[in-house]
């Protein structure tokens, strides 16, 4: 079921002082930062030769990184996201198995204009699992 891995994410409590490390001290190439009021977050992408860093910053009030800095105030390893040929029955398979998947169970459009979807990090070892639509 799961392919590539699309991207590894980490929330940030300072989107600027990210990019500086990771473009000026690690000479990564990254985004501009691009708000996803749908999300709750602004992001910027690490590119890499074989897959991203996605910068998650808090977006307004009900922010899912909000909450995750409180608890992690210096930020840290947020989500991974894994690619998926077809979402939906991804999300079908995985229900019947018994896996919860986050949300009212619909994909979103993510960063990259895909459907996504979550999976509680309970159900896998600990980590909050993206999917994105290939
Ligand atoms: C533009 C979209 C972009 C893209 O790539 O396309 C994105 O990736 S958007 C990313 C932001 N969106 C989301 O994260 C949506 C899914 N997240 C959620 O639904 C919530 O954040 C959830 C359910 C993971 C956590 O919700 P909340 O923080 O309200 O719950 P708790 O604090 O009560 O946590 C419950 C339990 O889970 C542990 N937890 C929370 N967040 C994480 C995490 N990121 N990784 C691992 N574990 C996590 C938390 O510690 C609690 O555990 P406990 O043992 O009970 O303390
Ligand atoms: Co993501």
């Amino acid at each position: 079921m799961i392919g590539r891995l699309n991207h590894v994410a980490i929330a940030v409590p300072d989107l600027n002082a990210a990019v500086a490390q990771y473009s000026d001290v690690l000479g990564a190439e990254v985004t501009e930062a691009v708000d996803q009021p749908d999300h709750g977050v602004t992001v910027v992408f690490v590119n890499l030769p074989n897959t991203k860093i996605e910068f998650l910053y808090p977006l307004g009030e009900n922010s899912p990184i909000g909450n995750f800095l409180e608890k992690n105030p210096a930020g840290g390893i947020h989500h991974i996201c894994y690619e998926v040929d077809d979402i939906i029955a991804a999300r079908d398979k995985l229900k019947a198995e018994g896996a919860r998947v986050l949300g009212d169970g619909e994909p979103k459009i993510g960063a990259h204009n895909k459907p996504v979807l979550f999976l509680h990090p309970k159900d896998f070892c600990g980590t909050l699992v993206e999917l994105e639509q290939a």
